[in-house]
Order: structure tokens, then C-alpha cells, then sequence
């Protein structure tokens, strides 16, 4: 099942960003390897990305999410998508 994600991220001032981001940069390659997934884009000029996530439920999709050490300083926008009837 495909979901459209969208994340914003927004840090505390004064955190100390770069552990953390490289937690989340080594996660999210993780989780790119293993397919679930598989589209990731920066929105141009936000801190902030729209991502596809390939996983069979609502839970899974809820367990990765709250997976990624920067979940905490992000706001999710989660689109569950189905097939569409004009899809060849
Ligand atoms: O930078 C972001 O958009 C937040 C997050 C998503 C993937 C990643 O490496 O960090």
C-alpha cells in the first residue's frame, strides 16, 4: 500500500542538530535499502520533503514513521493512496 508523506521538520533553537542528523540520515538509507521507501524529495526552498512509503498497513506505516530520530521535531502529513481507475 502506497502512502504520500510530507514532512516538515522544525528544530528547537539552540539543539545540538548533527548526532541526530546523521541518525536520521543513516535510518532513512536504511529504510530506502529495504524498499519501504522508495521516492524521497526535498521541497524547494522549505525544510520539509514529500516522500512515498510502500507498506502494507496504517500501523507499519506508523511504526517507521515514529522510527526516524527527527520524529519528534516533525510535523506529518500522511495521504494513504489507492489505484486510480484511469491508471493504465
Ligand atoms: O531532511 C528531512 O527532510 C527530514 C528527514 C527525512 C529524511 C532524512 O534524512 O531526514
Amino acid at each position: 500500500m502506497f502512502f504520500h508523506v510530507r514532512m516538515d521538520v522544525q528544530l528547537p533553537p539552540g539543539l545540538d542538530a548533527a548526532p541526530l542528523l546523521a541518525q536520521e540520515k543513516a535510518r532513512a538509507a536504511e529504510l530506502q535499502r529495504s524498499g519501504v521507501w522508495p521516492g524521497l524529495w526535498r521541497v524547494v526552498g522549505e525544510y520539509a520533503n514529500i516522500s512515498i512509503f510502500d507498506v502494507p498497513t496504517n500501523d507499519d506505516l506508523h511504526e517507521i514513521l515514529s522510527s526516524l530520530p527527527l520524529f519528534p521535531y516533525m510535523k506529518i502529513h500522511v495521504t494513504p493512496l489507492a489505484t486510480h481507475p484511469s491508471k493504465i
